[in-house]
């Protein structure tokens, strides 16, 4: 099958890698994630990923009620510290080499963000996870897979999440939704279809980085998003 994309920013829903469970890290479904990445990444395929921290944050979240928003948000990226740690050996048991770069400062457990040293490592076909968002309070995940993306200059940003797709209205309150196979920038944007935050849609458009949203759960559609193949929506110029 002819890859079409040769470096791609994967972005991996925290909440999805829950799989049934209420909160954490279902195993059956990081152990599956890890299969399709790994065999993406030995293709050659240069991967580069962000990974959300709803699993976690959402099992704490009921203490953390009332509580200072950006302090909430702190905790938040420290939860993709862990997604990203937990994912690192889960693809090193596939036999695949990631490297953990952090947004915030936390020597003893990962190295900070370099973005030189970032792009080495995906040169060496090494896979770059990066953890704690943005490292600021008052974004989210999506944003961090956009700006890393641009940053990387990688060739698209790949929304691993809970829905297969943007619908035109979210399929978990409107069953007559129906899902959009192309959609532009502009159009996402306007009718606030609010698969992704307004900033992350705004920042890949300005940077001409198309996106495609597909399921998590669904085996192969990592791989035929990266062959370029029809697979959930892509948002488009
Ligand atoms: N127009 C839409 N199309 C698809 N999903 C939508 C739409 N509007 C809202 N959603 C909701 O967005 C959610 C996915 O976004 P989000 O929770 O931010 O994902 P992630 O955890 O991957 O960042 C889905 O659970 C879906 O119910
Ligand atoms: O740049 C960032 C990225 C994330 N977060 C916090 O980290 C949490 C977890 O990220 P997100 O909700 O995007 O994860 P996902 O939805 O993918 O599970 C968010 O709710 C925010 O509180 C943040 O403050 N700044």
């Amino acid at each position: 099958m002819a890859i079409s994309y040769k470096r791609v920013l994967l972005k991996l829903s925290g909440e999805a890698l829950m799989g049934e469970d209420a909160f954490g890290i279902n195993r059956a479904t990081i152990i599956r994630m890890t299969e399709e990445i790994a065999e993406v990444a030995k293709q050659g395929v240069e991967l580069a990923i962000v990974i959300g921290g709803g699993n976690i944050f959402r099992g704490i979240a009921p203490g953390a009620q009332g509580m200072d928003r950006a302090t909430a948000d702190y905790m938040g990226m420290l939860a993709t510290v862990m997604n990203a740690l937990a994912l690192q050996d889960a693809l090193k048991n596939h036999g695949v080499v990631a490297r953990v770069q952090s947004a915030l400062n936390i020597d003893q457990v990962v190295e900070p963000y370099i973005r030189p040293k970032a792009l080495r490592y995906l040169e060496e076909k090494k896979v770059v996870i990066f953890a704690a968002g943005t490292g600021n309070p008052f974004f989210t995940t999506d944003t961090a897979a956009a700006l890393r993306g641009a940053e990387m200059g990688v060739e698209i940003v790949l929304k691993a999440t809970k829905v297969d797709g943007i619908y035109t209205a979210d399929p978990k309150k409107d069953p007559n939704a129906t899902r959009y196979s192309r959609i532009t920038f502009d159009e996402a944007i306007s009718k606030r279809l609010e698969v992704m935050d307004a900033t992350a849609f705004a920042l890949c458009r300005d940077q001409k980085l198309p996106i495609n949203v597909f399921s998590i759960n669904k085996p192969g559609a990592l791989k035929r998003a990266v062959a370029g193949e029809d697979e959930g929506t892509l948002v488009h110029i």
